[in-house]
């Protein structure tokens, strides 16, 4: 039997992430090998051409699983029927620019957009949030759109995980498919906690098989929280090749599901575990089977991790109260 096509609305399509994220999604790494799929591109104007001359491409590709690509600057016709959305496009902090500024030229982007996901989007649809601050881009969006079950809102910190992930195996030598369990909370921003003390090395916690709690504090955490900054200043443009994998990740693990005995890392809204306000959309491990996540339970917390939880949702309570003084909420 031939497979219904999955429409992927993708925002920011002519931008780096972009590029690097659609060709692989055309190729069946966004939801599996035997998925086809439509995409259908967002832009603003002055972007249109550029997504064109991609779209080109794609069909250049003959990608057997590519089954249509539409694209437009106008959010109600790219969010019509989509079952997957990957709001990447996002007004950049220029200079002179506060964070309420970012915030409110943000949420002139994420509102209409949650606007449009909620009056057009499919049933089923699950929205990633890439675009910066993502956490509260996802909840400006999330507001917008009361009939969508607000759980189906989230935002990425699979680049982190993966980042995690990456300098936990430079420092012990284990492959990156033995390193289990990896946690980060909080916000896609430097207050993240990249959190190892209910992580798996070869089946051994990686906290004790560390055994260095000064280079956790002062190299891991840092590294991995800073490396967004770190990507920067070394190519002169945020990371784009490993934040649209990450966001492939994310999604494939969201659809496909977690592996037996490991989880990934989320932002997804709080439920109010761990101490984090409700509603907020914070970082979380995360389980998920059948297309649904749950919040993993149970976990001890140390006071290490205790202080570092609680600073990042510091700040993402503080983004919640701007952006609701903004009306944006
Ligand atoms: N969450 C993460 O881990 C993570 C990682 C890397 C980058 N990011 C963020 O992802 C975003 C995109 O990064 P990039 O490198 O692709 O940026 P980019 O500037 O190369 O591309 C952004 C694109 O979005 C488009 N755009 C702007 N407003 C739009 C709108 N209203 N509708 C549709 N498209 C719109 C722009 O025209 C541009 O083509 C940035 O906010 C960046 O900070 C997040
Ligand atoms: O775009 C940025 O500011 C950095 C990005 O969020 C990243 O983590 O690489």
């Amino acid at each position: 039997m031939t497979r219904t096509p999955v429409n992927v609305t993708v925002t920011g399509a002519a931008g780096q992430i972009g590029y690097a994220l659609l060709f692989r999604i055309a190729s069946g790494h966004l939801l599996g090998a035997d998925v086809p799929v439509k995409l259908r591109l967002l832009e603003i104007p002055q972007g249109l051409k550029a997504a064109e001359g991609t779209a080109m491409e794609l069909v250049d590709c003959a990608f057997p699983l590519l089954q249509g690509i539409d694209i437009s600057d106008d959010p109600n016709v790219a969010f019509d029927g989509a079952n997957v959305a990957l709001l990447v496009g996002a007004r950049p902090r220029t200079k002179g620019m506060e964070r309420g500024d970012l915030l409110e030229a943000n949420g002139g982007i994420f509102k209409p957009q949650g606007a449009a996901i909620n009056a057009h989007a499919a049933d089923d649809i699950k929205v990633l949030v890439v675009g910066n601050p993502a956490n509260t881009n996802a909840l400006i969006a999330q507001a917008a759109a009361p009939d969508v079950p607000r759980e189906r809102f989230t935002a990425m910190t699979r680049l982190d995980h993966n980042r995690a992930l990456g300098q936990l195996s430079k420092k012990t030598g284990v492959p990156v498919s033995e390193i289990k369990k990896v946690t980060i909370w909080g916000n896609h921003s430097a207050t993240q906690y990249p959190d190892i003390f209910h992580a798996e090395l070869a089946g051994k916690n990686a906290a004790e098989a560390v055994n260095d709690e000064k280079w956790l504090a002062e190299d891991f955490i840092p590294t991995v929280a800073k490396r967004g900054a770190a990507i920067i200043e070394a190519r002169g443009a945020s990371s784009a090749a490993s934040a649209a994998s990450a966001a492939l990740n994310h999604v494939n693990t969201w659809v496909n599901g977690t592996a037996e005995g490991d989880w990934t890392s989320m932002a997804v809204p709080s439920d109010g575990s761990y101490g984090v306000p409700e509603g907020l959309i914070s970082s979380f491990p995360v389980t998920t089977s059948n297309g649904s996540y749950e919040i993993v339970q149970g976990l001890e917390i140390n006071e290490f991790s205790r202080t570092r939880i609680d600073a990042s949702v510091q700040e993402l309570v503080e983004e919640r109260e701007a952006v609701r003084a903004l009306g944006l909420i």
